[in-house]
């Protein structure tokens, strides 16, 4: 099980180098809001060898724009691009995740695609994990993704507890695809999620002492690393 990190800015990047990905996001354009291009190119500088993933935003039905965004993350130098479905049909699903699909591995065939549904999904009104998979999968996408949409320190556990966790692992594994699990996790959850196994799981506010919207710290990321090896 890796150790995904999610800083907002460069100074914070500094402090999550150990981690095993790198994620750059803007918390404050929502869960997995979009930072700007001239960030994920530092923070890819900074990063080294290590991947650095790179949040595109929560999308509604729009794959024109989703996979623009993709492409410039991309571009910008994110190994990993990640995008949330925050709508509710399964034929735009598919239309999302293909043109994301594409605008990523068309020029670059070695990244990776990450598609995120929301644990809270039922008062979202968005598409359910185990739905998305399978679209995910046939799209040519590498990883599925729970997160929560709604960022109000409910943990995914809340919406979704270990057995239905470790069903949509298994169910993405059977899709040959990995599987990232977030969402407001804490540290006493480490021990469940090696139990349920998913080759990631994310961080920010676990991370940031609770409060995602304030500063990621440095000795809370050293834990963090302690308890998921
Ligand atoms: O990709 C993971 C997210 O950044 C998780 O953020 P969170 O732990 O604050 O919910």
């Amino acid at each position: 099980m890796k150790l995904l990190v999610s800083p907002s800015s460069i100074e914070e990047a500094k402090f999550c180098l150990d981690a095993d990905i790198i994620d750059v996001k803007r918390p404050a354009e929502g869960s997995l809001g979009a930072n700007f291009p001239w960030v994920i190119r530092e923070i890819k500088k900074l990063a080294g060898n290590k991947p650095v993933s790179a949040a595109i935003g929560d999308y509604g039905p729009t794959p024109g724009n989703a996979a623009l965004a993709a492409y410039g993350a991309a571009c910008a130098g994110a190994d990993f691009v990640k995008i949330g479905l925050m709508f509710n049909d399964k034929t735009a699903a598919h239309e999302v995740i293909e043109s994301v699909v594409r605008a990523v591995k068309e020029p670059f065939p070695e990244k990776t695609v990450v598609i995120a549904a929301y644990s809270d999904y039922v008062r979202l009104g968005s598409i359910a994990p185990h739905i998305m998979s399978p679209i995910a999968a046939k799209c040519g996408a590498d990883f599925a993704m729970i997160d929560t949409g709604a960022k109000d320190g409910k943990s995914t556990f809340e919406f979704m507890n270990k057995e239905a966790l470790k069903a949509f692992t298994e169910q993405n594994r059977s899709l040959g695809l990995g599987t990232a699990l977030a969402g407001s996790l804490k540290f006493e959850d480490i021990p469940v999620l090696k139990e349920i196994n998913p080759e990631i799981i994310g961080v920010r506010g676990m991370v940031c002492g609770g409060d995602r919207t304030t500063m990621v710290k440095a000795e809370l990321v050293t834990k963090a690393i302690q308890m998921v090896r």
